[in-house]
């Protein structure tokens, strides 16, 4: 009995040892696993893009993917139809809603009854239903809302002739119609897109308007170095997300829309863009986590800037500005408002960009990725 208590010793504690060499073997393999993991984000350049609602921050990663990712195979670019359509279907929404302010009716039958289907199936259509989606609110799958969204041209080409529509639309660009660059894009293509055959060109991926919900992120190896770009949602809701990505990062990209000056917030119709874009720049520029983190700032949206100077005056939105109203005088300011902005020796690399023209963007993109390999040698002691 004493032996059999004996042996019953040895085994447990043949066990409790063998036990206990496994607990470290998995230790030191998580450890193990561990440093390999910290070595290769300590080798990795993490790129941060940070700004405003609709500031450019996704078409620039667009352009990353076009110039030094996989260009958008043609499966991929299959999906953003509906995402094409979002834009469609927004835009002839609140023409149609447009159409009671201004008085006006539909015309034909078959107009009315379309419209009834668009006004019913919107709320299931929107951008919030996406982000209630994205967020888990409800539980029915975003395929519903994608085949929605695929069905929908037909009852939009009925609309499109009716002459009221036709009235309201000319309408677009004076309060309360304003339609974006990208609806107009896209309904001045309205025949192309609507063919059954349609596949979303590069031109319509990079037109398109899709508000970031949460956050992307993208992993790249150019010229052997490894690079993380995370993209953040830019809507004044969801920037307390962006403080958690600020540890370590080794560089961000602040995006401007330069043609804000005279726009109010998507989200906020009693803030004007840009104001809003030099106030989040100063808190950004001053967070603890980035002091040291080298800023480059993109005042983006060059296009619509230069056309926007020739229309409206940048002193009735900033009256401080004293210079004549030319497109060099009021960049000179904006960007000076920018630089006062940032604390005393902050390291900051300006870039003015259209994130829509591929040409341009692939210089601007050499350009930030040779920065990125300065910084990463000078951070890593070897410069
Ligand atoms: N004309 C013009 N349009 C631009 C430019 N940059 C971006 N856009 C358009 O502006 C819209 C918004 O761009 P996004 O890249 O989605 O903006 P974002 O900063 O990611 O916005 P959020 O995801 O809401 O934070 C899209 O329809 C783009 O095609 C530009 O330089 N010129
Ligand atoms: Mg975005």
């Amino acid at each position: 009995m004493k032996n059999m208590k004996k042996i019953g010793k040895q085994k447990s504690d043949d066990v409790t040892q063998m036990s206990r060499k496994g607990a470290i073997a998995r230790s030191r393999s998580i450890d193990h696993q561990l440093n390999e993991e910290r070595e290769k984000r300590e080798k990795e350049i993490q790129l941060l893009i940070l700004g405003g609602g609709g500031s450019g921050k996704t078409t620039f990663m667009k352009q990353l993917r076009l110039h030094y990712g996989d260009k958008f195979p043609d499966e991929e670019r299959r999906l953003w139809r509906p995402h094409v359509f979002q834009n469609v279907v927004d835009a002839f929404h609140r023409i149609i809603s447009n159409m009671e302010v201004l008085g006006e009716e539909i015309k034909s039958d078959e107009g009315k009854a379309s419209a009834q289907e668009l006004n019913r199936l919107y709320p299931k259509m929107c951008y919030q239903r996406l982000l209630a989606l994205e967020n888990g609110i409800h539980a029915s799958p975003k395929k519903n809302r994608d085949q929605l969204l695929l069905d929908l041209p037909s009852e939009v080409i009925k609309l499109q002739k009716d002459p009221g529509v036709k009235a309201s639309y000319a309408t677009r660009n004076r309060y309360p119609l304003r339609l974006s660059e990208a609806e107009e894009y896209f309904l001045n293509d309205f025949e192309r897109i609507c063919a059954p055959s349609y596949l979303p060109t590069i031109k319509d991926i990079l037109f398109l308007r899709k508000p970031t919900v949460g956050v992307q992120e993208m992993c790249l190896t150019i010229n052997s170095l490894n690079y993380r770009v995370i993209d953040v949602a830019g809507q004044k809701s969801q920037r307390n997300k962006w403080i958690h990505f600020f540890e370590g990062v080794t560089a961000v990209i602040f995006f401007v829309s330069l043609s804000g000056f005279n726009e109010m917030l998507e989200e906020d119709s009693t803030m004007n863009n840009l104001r809003d874009s030099l106030q989040t720049f100063q808190e950004m520029t001053h967070n603890q986590y980035l002091t040291k983190t080298d800023v480059m700032l993109f005042l983006n949206k060059h296009d619509l800037f230069m056309e926007k100077m020739k229309r409206f005056r940048l002193a009735e939105t900033f009256p401080e500005f004293r210079g004549h109203n030319t497109p060099d005088d009021a960049l000179g300011f904006i960007k000076d408002e920018f630089y006062r902005r940032a604390p005393p020796g902050k390291s900051l690399y300006t870039h003015v960009s259209c994130a829509i023209n591929v040409d341009l963007m692939k210089t601007i993109i050499e350009n930030v990725l040779q920065i990125l390999v300065d910084i990463n040698l000078r951070r890593t002691g070897l410069m």
